[in-house]
């Protein structure tokens, strides 16, 4: 069907329509996810937190496409994830998604340059990307980012916390809708957690990205424009402007006995 409405819709670059993910069946079911309905908003850096066990990885996952809905939908802007097959939802992944994770991944045998320019290489003649706008963009990344001086080094050169900067330059190498990231400070000391989270807001602000990051971290939190709040697989509350003792006094709620 395609009927027209004059409903004017705040684009976004990726969203779940009542999301339930049940796992296991029988007296081991888990509902991870129980009817989560959230939209992440182009250019913007929004954060996901909750108690342990609360849905948060089950929620990037499925919105991200690494994982399927039992019930409900995923999109990522207006493609439906459900209605890929496996190689059409593979090259969405590529080409329109980033992903940075906790343990950076990077390869050690390539340098910086080649390993933020891993997925443009991998991805080969796409299409309208891996030409010479593709230049532009990886040189204003690697300012943004700070690896200029580093380019040339393998990651067993660099501290962590650089190490996780060249993963979240590679994340946005292919110029993708929106960045998942699942506890990216998870394996830093503070100071260099502050400084790669500094780097996805600077990366959201100056480059009109969108970014959905899962921690467990009020200070990482208060990076985000905004937090969503799950609990027992249900978006519980959301938080615009956040900052670190708020998000501290939220979370301090769901720590009441039941
Ligand atoms: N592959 C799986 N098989 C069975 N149960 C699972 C699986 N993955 C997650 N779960 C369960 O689903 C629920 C939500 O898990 P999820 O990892 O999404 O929570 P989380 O909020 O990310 O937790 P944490 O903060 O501890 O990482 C938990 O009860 C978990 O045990």
């Amino acid at each position: 069907m395609t009927a027209t409405t004059a409903t004017t819709i705040t684009p976004t670059a990726a969203r779940v329509v009542d999301a339930v993910k049940v796992y296991g069946s029988g007296d081991t079911v888990v509902r991870a996810l129980d009817g989560v309905s959230v939209d992440f908003p182009v250019g913007r850096f929004t954060a996901i937190m909750g108690p342990s066990g609360s849905g948060k990885s089950t929620l990037m996952h499925c919105a991200a496409g690494l994982d399927t809905l039992t019930s409900g939908t995923a999109h990522i802007g207006d493609t439906e994830l459900s209605s890929l097959d496996d190689r059409r939802l593979t090259l969405l992944r590529r080409d329109r998604v980033g992903f940075v994770f906790q343990a950076f991944n990077l390869v050690p045998t390539l340098t910086v340059a080649e390993n933020i320019t891993l997925p443009l290489d991998l991805a080969g003649g796409k299409g309208g990307k891996g030409d010479s706008g593709d230049e532009e963009w990886l040189d204003a990344l690697i300012d943004v980012v700070g690896l200029r001086d580093r380019l040339h080094h393998r990651p067993s050169e660099l501290s962590g916390g650089q190490q996780q900067r060249v993963a979240v330059a590679r994340a946005f190498a292919g110029r993708p809708d929106i960045v998942f990231a699942d506890e990216p400070t998870g394996n830093l000391d503070s100071r260099s957690g502050e400084e790669v989270l500094g780097l996805l807001g600077r990366t959201v602000r100056r480059t009109a990205r969108t970014v959905v990051m899962v921690t467990h971290d009020p200070v990482a939190a208060a990076h985000a424009d905004e937090v969503v709040f799950l609990a027992d697989g249900r978006l519980v509350d959301r938080m615009e402007s956040p900052t670190a003792d708020k998000v501290l006094d939220r979370m301090k709620a769901f720590e009441v006995p039941s």
